[in-house]
């Protein structure tokens, strides 16, 4: 257990260690819902309803060592999204040790997000900036609604003399009761780039998206709003995004699954990566511009759709 450092005894969240000593900070609502975010990477490793029942996937052979991110949770992919720039794979801000920024400047939003949160700030060390020679201040704001729904908000600031570009994602994974009882709605009819036929572009043609495959595709244009249905827990998961224009569909299914040393062959069946992105337009700052993506997290139950949720707010 590490210092409690509490800003505010109505806001208040518990900063605790996680598997490697890390202080990893916990949000827990009235309700008794919770998540967990860990200054390795800024990374959510948790996030459970009022009842305990965990969300997000975390696999059972994850390797706890930084600098390397965990398999599962919600990985922070910035300031490169999958491996195709001159950085490493998903860039570095996963494998970072973020710390707690303890006065953050106002968020220009509308947003409200809940009594349960903590913000987060990662600056480039010098060993960054020599591979991505771009200065920024990256501020990571997790909150916990008191219905239990779980936000991350990113405001990412050029401080730098001259203007640049980066992609970015919040690769999560969620927990789901097995690959072939899930469906997404909300990517009908929608354009993707595939990145197991080398980013080649094509159509989604199907009325919802099911698996019996491995799947990497980068979705483009995407609603504002999907839906991830689990018929066998008969829960929805509904990702709401804000400035994050994609979305990452990746499963990688039994061959792949068994040739990465952190995921069990048939963890692949409990998990999918669903991931809020702004990748096939990468975002460009001017100097002393800031730019802001969100994601909201919220799970209904049974076969609830977009349209029926909105209807309701
Ligand atoms: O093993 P990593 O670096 O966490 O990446 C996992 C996967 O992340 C997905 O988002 C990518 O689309 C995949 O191509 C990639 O394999």
């Amino acid at each position: 257990m590490g210092h409690a450092a509490v800003r505010d005894p109505k806001a208040a969240f518990e900063v605790t260690k996680d598997w490697n000593g890390i202080d990893q900070i916990v949000l827990r609502n009235a309700q008794g819902a919770s998540a967990r975010v860990s200054l390795h990477g800024g990374q959510v490793t948790s996030w459970r309803n009022d009842r305990g029942e965990e969300l997000l996937f975390t696999s059972n052979k994850a390797i706890f060592k930084p600098p390397k991110a965990m398999r599962g949770g919600i990985p922070i992919c910035f300031p490169q999204f999958g491996g195709s720039g001159s950085i490493e794979q998903h860039g570095f801000a996963r494998n970072k040790l973020w710390v707690i920024d303890e006065n953050p400047p106002r968020m220009h939003t509308n947003v409200s997000h809940g009594k349960w949160f903590v913000d987060l700030l990662l600056k480039p060390s010098e060993d960054d900036l020599k591979f991505w020679p771009h200065s920024f201040e990256f501020r990571l704001r997790v909150s916990l609604s008191s219905d239990g729904n779980l936000s991350l908000i990113s405001r990412v600031r050029n401080i730098n003399g001259k203007p640049y570009s980066f992609s970015f994602g919040y690769h999560t994974y969620l927990s789901i009761s097995d690959i072939s009882e899930v469906r997404i709605e909300g990517l009908e009819t929608l354009d993707y780039l595939d990145n197991l036929c080398q980013r080649e572009r094509f159509t989604e043609q199907g009325d919802a998206l099911t698996f019996e495959s491995e799947v990497d595709r980068v979705y483009l244009n995407c609603p504002s709003c999907v839906a991830v249905l689990d018929h066998e827990k008969k829960r929805t998961f509904v990702i709401r995004k804000e400035g994050l224009p994609d979305i990452v569909v990746w499963n990688p299914w039994e061959k792949k699954s068994k040739a990465m040393a952190d995921l069990g062959d048939g963890e692949y069946k409990h998990m999918l990566c669903v991931d809020a992105a702004a990748i096939e337009k990468p975002i460009t700052l001017r100097p002393g511009e800031e730019w802001t993506g969100r994601v909201e997290f919220t799970v209904v139950a049974s076969s609830f759709c977009c349209d029926d949720l909105d209807s309701q707010i």
